[in-house]
């Protein structure tokens, strides 16, 4: 078992994160319960910082808040001094009203709508992150009306396929996002060079998420120095960022083995200044947008185990009092999580369990064949690094409300989001009249 940051087994074996007793958490919260370890996501954003530092250059890294975006995350990246990366007007909303500067704000999205783009301008955001010739048109009017100029880097696809599930990839060439090397990217890089309105700082890529190998990156690098040459000679100009968004990978399983925060940063940085100076060109500023890499692995979800089916010689199903409403990665990408029973920590007696949700889908599971410890009824399973990409992708499914979610640091635990309630599951629900006295008439 991997524990990372603060976790750890106590005296009454049982899981500890920040300091507290995760049977407390419960007693206390509930489940199902999201638990954040602050001190281990302060540790990771100041590692990438700190690295960055070390080389002497300019950068910014910016949190990816798709992985998890709430205003108390919103504060903690600005107290550790990050940018901040967002794709929609829901996350440009909870940075703004969690008082966020906007000035450090990157927006991205392969499909801004007008009422999001002229929210940014109005916020006087740091950058657009351009995906397409659409949204550059819609840029330019909407900053033109309000007589504001924007930064903006380019979108690029390079054509590189990262090792990780074919459903996080994002850098090759048949993907939704961007525009395609080199054709694509130079026609919307002369447009915005051209432009009275958007100031063009750089372009950025990604080439995908939970990448454990540096070559994806590299030769990434090396085709985006060469497409920053050609630029050069072909615009004249020297364009003073480049973006390689985020995708650093984490611990999920054992058998997971991704460098160090600062092993990334190493390699990224060498990369760049290797294929930059090859190029002949001065090293722009790098900016990152890590966002799993930041909140992962900080995350623990605590779940209350029920029934459960055995099938002799098949498999034995436990279930939880959650599931893929809180985290969909299992369903989506077949993602493996480790798990432990976190009242009876030290294993006595093990079995091979899968562990089901209680949604009514087949599909609906969020570990397959885990050895636990001989779990029953009432027992707390703690499922780990279910910080990134589970409450943000989280669902109602089955009019289930979502989890409550806890920041625990140095013995104590603080609510930042509540747990939702059946009230709150309808309170979007609207009854027309209409049906209302329909019901009335049939009834009398
Ligand atoms: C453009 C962009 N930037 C940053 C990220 C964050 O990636 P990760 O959470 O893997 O670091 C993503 C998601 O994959 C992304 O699409
Ligand atoms: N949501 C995905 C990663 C893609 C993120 C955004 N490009 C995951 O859970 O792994």
């Amino acid at each position: 078992m991997y524990l990372s940051g603060t976790k750890r087994i106590n005296e009454k074996n049982h899981l500890e994160i920040g300091g507290v007793d995760t049977t407390d958490l419960v007693k206390h919260f509930g489940t199902p319960l999201y638990v954040l370890d602050e001190f281990e996501i302060r540790n990771k954003m100041r590692e990438f910082i700190n690295t960055f530092k070390s080389f002497g250059i300019p950068f910014q890294v910016a949190y990816a808040s798709k992985a998890l975006c709430t205003m108390a995350i919103c504060y903690l990246v600005e107290d550790e001094g990050l940018s901040l990366d967002v794709v929609s007007g829901g996350e440009l909303f909870t940075a703004i009203e969690a008082g966020f500067p906007t000035n450090r704000i990157h927006f991205h999205g392969n499909n801004k709508s007008v009422a999001e783009i002229t929210m940014a301008i109005e916020a006087e955001i740091g950058a657009f992150i351009v995906d397409n010739l659409y949204e550059i048109e819609l840029i330019e009017s909407i900053a033109e009306n309000k007589q504001k100029r924007v930064n903006a880097l380019i979108r690029v696809t390079p054509g590189i396929e990262a090792h990780t599930h074919e459903y996080i990839q994002t850098g090759q060439e048949d993907s939704k996002f961007g525009f395609n090397l080199v054709d694509a990217a130079y026609n919307a890089a002369k447009l915005v060079h051209q432009s009275k309105w958007i100031n063009l700082l750089g372009f950025h890529f990604h080439i995908g998420s939970q990448i454990f190998d540096m070559k994806g990156f590299e030769k990434a690098i090396e085709r985006m120095a060469g497409f920053y040459r050609f630029i050069h000679d072909e615009l004249d100009v020297e364009l003073p960022i480049i973006n390689a968004g985020g995708g650093f990978g984490i611990h999920y399983v054992e058998e997971d083995e991704p460098l160090s925060i600062r092993e990334y940063v190493v390699s990224l940085v060498e990369s760049f200044k290797y294929h930059f100076y090859k190029q002949g060109l001065k090293l722009p500023e790098i900016w990152i947008e890590p966002g799993r890499s930041i909140i992962g692995e900080a995350g623990t979800t605590l779940y209350t185990i029920g029934s459960s089916k055995n099938i002799p010689n098949i498999r034995k199903y436990i279930a939880v009092d959650g599931g893929m409403m809180d985290n969909p990665r299992t369903a989506l990408y077949q993602a493996k999580y480790d798990a432990a029973i976190a009242n009876r920590m030290i294993y006595d007696q093990s079995e091979v369990v899968s562990v089901a949700g209680k949604a009514c889908e087949s599909g609906d599971m969020l570990i397959w064949d885990i050895e636990l410890n001989s779990p029953v009824a009432g027992d707390i399973l703690a499922v780990f690094s279910t910080g990134a990409y589970n409450y943000s992708m989280a669902s109602n499914y089955n009019r289930i409300p979502r989890p409550a979610m806890v920041l625990v640091n140095e013995g104590e635990a603080e609510l930042i989001v509540r747990r939702e309630t059946y009230s709150d599951i309808i309170q979007f629900d609207v009854v027309p009249e209409r049906l209302k006295k329909n019901k009335v008439k049939i009834l009398g």
